[in-house]
C-alpha cells in the first residue's frame, strides 16, 4: 500500500477495530470468507451518507475473477444524531408509541428494584442508550434501505438517506431494542436480541451445530409479524409468564451482531477483533445494530467511534437455472441433479437453482408416495451435499414434504458449506380447471405454507415463490419491499398455461418490481400424465428475457447484475413514486 493510500484510510483505521488488522485489505478478506480471493482499494464516493461522508471503495475478486465491491464510509457525528434526539421528542405518534412502553418497563424495573418505584424510567434516555447513541458519543451511524415499518418503505439502496429514512429506522430499532430490554430484565438475561427471522430460520440457526457451542439461545415463539405486534407479543408472552424468549442470541464472547433475515456467522477470530474493539463504558449495554441488517454487515463501537462495515450490494453474480428431466425413479432424479449443480459450479455459477418437484414426477397421485421429511430426507441430504461439494448457493427446486399428517411442496436453500439456509412452503395451491384442457387441484393432497422466505447472500438478496405463486402480484411486491434482488420462482407450467402465461407473468413480476426473476422449470416429457411446459428463463429488470431454455433437459445462465438493477431503477423511479400514503401491499 503506498503511503498517501495509507493515510487516507488513517481514520478507518486509527484507534479502531482495524488496528487488529495488518491492512485494511486483510479485515476485508477476512469478513468476506473467500478463498483466493484479492481486494483492491479504490476512491469512490458514496451518496449513502450525502456530502459529509467519506468513503473507499473495495473491489474484491474471488477466485473465479468474479467481482464485488464493498464500501467503507464513516460520517462525522453530531447533526444526524442531534437530529435524532429533536424526532423523539417531536414526533407525536413516536412518542406515544414509547409511552405506551413505558409501563411494561417501568413494572420490571420496580419488581427488581422496588426502591426505584418513585424514579419511572426515563425511555427517551433508555432509548438513546440502548439505541447505542448513549455509548457511541456524538456518532450515530445508519445506513438504511430495505426496511418497512408500518406503512414507510426505505427506498433503494442507493438513495440519499434522509433524515425521514432515518426517523423510520430509528423507530425499527427503537422497537427492537426497547423489547430487548424488556424481556433480557424480565428473564434477568445479559441480553436479548428480538430478530425479525422467520421462526424457522432461527430455530434451525441457532440449534444448529455450528452454533451450539458458541451462544447460548432461547427461542420464542412468536410468529413473523410486524414490530408493533412483535411488542405486543412480547408483552404479553412476559405477562403470561410464557418459558420461551424471543427470537434471542447471546453471545457470550459479549458480542451480538442482529441482522433482519439472516445472523452473522462470525468466525472466532472476527469475534475476538471485535470483542476487543467493543469498550464499553462501566455498566452500559450496548446494542451492536446496523440499520440495513444485511449480511455480513457489521456495526461496532470504538471508543466513543462508531465504525461500521456496509457490504454493499454491486456487481453481479452468475445464477443457473437447471431444466432437469425428472422420471419416476428417485435415485436417479437425485443422481442426474447432482450432476448438473456440478456442471453449473464448474462454468462459474454461485448461485444455482432446480425446478419444482425435481424429485418426483408432478402430480397430487406422486406427492404422497414421494415426500420426505425436511431436512432430515434423503433429497435434502443430497442438496446439501450437492451445495457443498460444489460450493455454491442452492435452491433445491421443490420436493413434496412430508411433516405429520400434512403435505407440502417445499423449496429448501442451501449454502456453500452445505448449510440450511431457510425453507419455503408453496403458499397458493394450484387449484384450477380450464374445461376441456386442464384440471388440477393441489389441495387435495397439498397443504399451503404460511412464509415468506427472503434471504440474503453475499451478492444479492432473493424472494421465493412456487410456480402459481408467480401469478400473486402481492407476493413479489412484498419480497420487492423486502429489498430483495431477484425472484426465484421453481414452477412447472403445462401445455395450456403454459404459452400464455408463462413468460407474460415471469416478465410482468419483473417489469412490476424492477428487479431479476427467474423461473426453472422440468423438462418437458411427452409421455408424463401432466407435460411441463418447460422453457426455464431469467428475465431483467427492463422486463427482457436474458436467457431462456427450449423443452429438453439443458442449463442456463445468466448474469445478475445489481447495478444493472439500480440503474433501471434510478431511470424508471416507480419506487420513489408509488403513493404509499394512499395504497400499499402489506404482509400480515
Ligand atoms: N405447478 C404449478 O403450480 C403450475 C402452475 C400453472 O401451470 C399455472 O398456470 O399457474
Amino acid at each position: 500500500m503506498d503511503r498517501s493510500m495509507e493515510q487516507t484510510l488513517s481514520h478507518f483505521q486509527a484507534e479502531s477495530a482495524l488496528k487488529h488488522y495488518p491492512s485494511i485489505e486483510d479485515m476485508i478478506l477476512d469478513f468476506h470468507h473467500t478463498p483466493g480471493a484479492t481486494v483492491q482499494l479504490e476512491d469512490s464516493s458514496s451518496p449513502t451518507l450525502g456530502p459529509a461522508s467519506q468513503s473507499k471503495r473495495a473491489v474484491i475478486r474471488d477466485g473465479r475473477g468474479q467481482c464485488r465491491r464493498v464500501f467503507l464510509k464513516t460520517c462525522p457525528g453530531g447533526s444526524l444524531s442531534q437530529e435524532f434526539q429533536k424526532m423523539l421528542r417531536t414526533f407525536d405518534k413516536e412518542i406515544g408509541f414509547y409511552a405506551h412502553l413505558r409501563h411494561p418497563l417501568a413494572s420490571i424495573q420496580s419488581q427488581k428494584s422496588p426502591a426505584d418505584d418513585a424514579s419511572p424510567i426515563c425511555l427517551d434516555e433508555a432509548l438513546l442508550q440502548f439505541l447505542g447513541a448513549g455509548f457511541v458519543g456524538d456518532d450515530l451511524h445508519l445506513v438504511l434501505s430495505d426496511l418497512e415499518v408500518d406503512g414507510y418503505r426505505l427506498t433503494g439502496r442507493s438513495d440519499y438517506h434522509s433524515l425521514d429514512q432515518a426517523h423510520i429506522a430509528m423507530r425499527t430499532l427503537a422497537t427492537f431494542h426497547v423489547a430487548s430490554v424488556a424481556v433480557a430484565e424480565a428473564h434477568h438475561l445479559d441480553w436479548v436480541e428480538l430478530q425479525q427471522a422467520p421462526q424457522s430460520l432461527v430455530r434451525d440457526y441457532l440449534t444448529s451445530p455450528e452454533f451450539a457451542d458458541r451462544v447460548d439461545a432461547s427461542i420464542f415463539s412468536v410468529p413473523f409479524l410486524r414490530n408493533a405486534m412483535w411488542i405486543k407479543a412480547v408483552i404479553q408472552a412476559q405477562k403470561s409468564h410464557h418459558p420461551l424468549v424471543p427470537a434471542s442470541l447471546r453471545i457470550p464472547t459479549g458480542v451480538t451482531v442482529s441482522l433482519m433475515d439472516q445472523f452473522i456467522d462470525l468466525s472466532p477470530t472476527i469475534l475476538s477483533r471485535l470483542r476487543l474493539a467493543r469498550v464499553l463504558p462501566q455498566g452500559q449495554r450496548g446494542v451492536l445494530a446496523h440499520g440495513d441488517f444485511h449480511m455480513w454487515n457489521v456495526a461496532f463501537s470504538d471508543k466513543g467511534q462508531m465504525r461500521f462495515f456496509d457490504f454493499q450490494m454491486s456487481g453481479s453474480f452468475r445464477l443457473a437455472l437447471i431444466q432437469l428431466a425428472v422420471g419416476a425413479n428417485k435415485s436417479q432424479n437425485l443422481t442426474a441433479a447432482a450432476k448438473h449443480v456440478k456442471e453449473a459450479a464448474s462454468q462459474g455459477a454461485q448461485l444455482v437453482s432446480l425446478p419444482e418437484c425435481f424429485n418426483s414426477p408432478y402430480g397430487t397421485n406422486f406427492f404422497p408416495e414421494y415426500a420426505e421429511s425436511v431436512p432430515n430426507g434423503e433429497s435434502c441430504l443430497a442438496l446439501k451435499t450437492m451445495a457443498a461439494d460444489n460450493k455454491v448457493f442452492l435452491i433445491g427446486g421443490s420436493i413434496p414434504e412430508s411433516e405429520g399428517d400434512r403435505l407440502y411442496n417445499t423449496s429448501t436453500i442451501w449454502g456453500p458449506d452445505g448449510e440450511l439456509i431457510g425453507k419455503y412452503r408453496k403458499m397458493h395451491l394450484f387449484d384450477i380447471n380450464v374445461p376441456g384442457k386442464i384440471t388440477f387441484k393441489e389441495s387435495d393432497v397439498l397443504s399451503p405454507g404460511n412464509d415468506f422466505l427472503a434471504f440474503d447472500t453475499p451478492f444479492g438478496k432473493i424472494g421465493m415463490g412456487i410456480c402459481y405463486d408467480i401469478r400473486f402480484s402481492d407476493l413479489a411486491k412484498i419480497y420487492s419491499n423486502m429489498g430483495c434482488h431477484l425472484l426465484v420462482y421453481p414452477g412447472a407450467f403445462n401445455m395450456t398455461t403454459g404459452p400464455a402465461h408463462w413468460e407474460l407473468l415471469a416478465r410482468g413480476r419483473a417489469v412490476d418490481n424492477q428487479l431479476y426473476v427467474a423461473t426453472p422449470s422440468p423438462a418437458r416429457d411427452e409421455k408424463a400424465d401432466y407435460i411441463a411446459w418447460g422453457h426455464s428463463q431469467v428475465i431483467n429488470p427492463w422486463g427482457e428475457v436474458v436467457a431462456k431454455a427450449e423443452e429438453c433437459q439443458e442449463i442456463i445462465f445468466a448474469d445478475i447484475d445489481l447495478d444493472y438493477m439500480q440503474q433501471v431503477r434510478k431511470q424508471i423511479p416507480i419506487t420513489v413514486q408509488a403513493r404509499t400514503d394512499l395504497y400499499e401491499t402489506v404482509s400480515k
